[in-house]
């Protein structure tokens, strides 16, 4: 039943290498679904200054997100980049009560995403690593040295499994957007229509 939540929902955690391209990906998605009530895209809390450019996010200083963190206003927090991130706990809430709620999430931070979320559905975005040097360059939201520091980041390794989905953004925006509208429109089918 389009737009109506019924039930449990689904979150799902974008994830994949600096540059990838899970911000676009996700940006096709919420043009795509505009008119989906069901369908939230997460607005994260990050420690990040608000004009820097890219997602938009609730930008917060070091001391308001522990402070945030102390009073249990995050469903998920994670650390990177030198950057606190923090899903607001409301998400939890939403998702119980049927939404689909789409988040930039961390390849590091699955396990917690897990532990917060139950079942949860994993976009891994993926490019090319020249393609990844080369749109880092491009967006400009960084210096060179923190470019690098994010092409080398080491994270784990994310083993496939039937909650795993990759979308290799190496080529047209259009090609990996359309194939997460379609896996976001698969859980959202399989929601409503329960094998
Ligand atoms: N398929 C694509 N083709 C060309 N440029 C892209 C594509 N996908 C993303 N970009 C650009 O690459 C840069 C990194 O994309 P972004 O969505 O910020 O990646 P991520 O969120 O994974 O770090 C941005 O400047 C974006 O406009
Ligand atoms: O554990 P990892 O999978 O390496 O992810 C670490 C962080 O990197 C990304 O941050 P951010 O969106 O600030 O950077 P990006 O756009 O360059 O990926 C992602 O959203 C995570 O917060």
């Amino acid at each position: 039943m389009m737009g109506q939540a019924k039930g449990r929902g689904t979150l799902i955690a974008v994830v994949g290498p600096s540059g990838a391209g899970k911000d676009s990906v996700m940006g096709f998605a919420a043009h795509h679904f505009a008119n989906r009530p069901d369908i939230l895209f997460v607005r994260r809390v990050i420690t990040r200054p608000s004009d820097a450019g890219g997602e938009v996010h609730e930008s917060v200083s070091a001391a308001e997100f522990e402070e945030m963190l102390r009073c249990g206003a995050f469903a998920v927090s994670w650390q990177a980049h030198g950057l606190s991130y923090g899903v607001p706990r409301e998400i939890a809430d939403k998702v119980a009560n049927g939404m689909i709620a789409i988040v930039n999430g961390s390849r590091t931070a699955l396990p917690a995403f897990r532990a917060a979320f139950g079942e949860i559905s994993v976009a891994l975005v993926t490019a090319e690593p020249p393609v990844l040097a080369r749109r880092l360059a491009e967006r400009g939201r960084e210096c060179e040295a923190d470019v690098l520091r994010r092409l080398t980041r080491q994270a784990p390794e994310i083993i496939a499994g039937p909650d795993v989905t990759v979308i290799d953004n190496s080529g047209r925006l259009e090609v990996a957007g359309n194939r997460f509208v379609a896996l976001v429109e698969g859980c959202s089918a399989e929601m409503h229509h329960p094998a």
